[in-house]
């Protein structure tokens, strides 16, 4: 499914020095975001930096929504993810798209300048419209969770 994203770029670099966020390969589902700072960032393990984007999305549509998350291999390898576990972009924001980076290894990690540290990834939102019930209709699983139905 394609949806065309107004997007305002607020770091000249993006779309100049740095491409415009775009997928990796066809089937990419996420958008590489890039750190929109001005030297390099030194994260010591353990800390959380709030880091610009330098672009500004404003995806209009109440039925889609955006989601920032780390990348795999900076996840995994470097463990830099995010400080807000992932990150919600609502339809209705415009203000600048900002990636919470957590360094929740030991070791001190430094970004530079243009690095890509996340992915956006659009997604579908159902809305709810709360009806407020006593009972429910009895389902298979009923209030069993967290682990009842075992590991194997
Ligand atoms: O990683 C993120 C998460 C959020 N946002 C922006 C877009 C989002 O629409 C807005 C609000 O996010 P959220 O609702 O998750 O945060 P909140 O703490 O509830 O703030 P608010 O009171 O503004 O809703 O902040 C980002 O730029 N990056
Ligand atoms: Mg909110």
């Amino acid at each position: 499914m394609q949806h065309t994203l107004d997007l305002k770029i607020l770091d000249p670099r993006i779309g100049g020095e740095w491409p415009l966020p775009a997928y990796a390969t066809d089937g990419s589902a996420g958008l590489d975001l890039r750190a929109a700072i001005d030297a390099p960032l030194e994260l010591a393990g353990g800390d959380t930096a709030l880091v610009p984007s330098g672009i500004a999305i404003h995806i209009a549509d109440p039925g889609l929504c955006a989601m920032v998350l780390p990348r795999s291999g900076l996840g995994h390898r470097h463990g830099l993810v995010l400080g807000n576990g992932t990150g919600l972009i609502d339809a209705d924001y415009q203000g600048p798209l900002m990636v919470s980076l957590w360094n929740r290894s030991r070791a001190t990690y430094i970004v530079q300048p243009g690095d890509r540290i996340a992915q956006l990834v659009l997604a579908p939102v159902v809305r709810a419209g709360l009806r407020v019930v006593d009972t429910f209709e009895q389902s298979a699983r009923g209030t069993g969770g967290f682990g009842h139905t075992g590991t194997r």
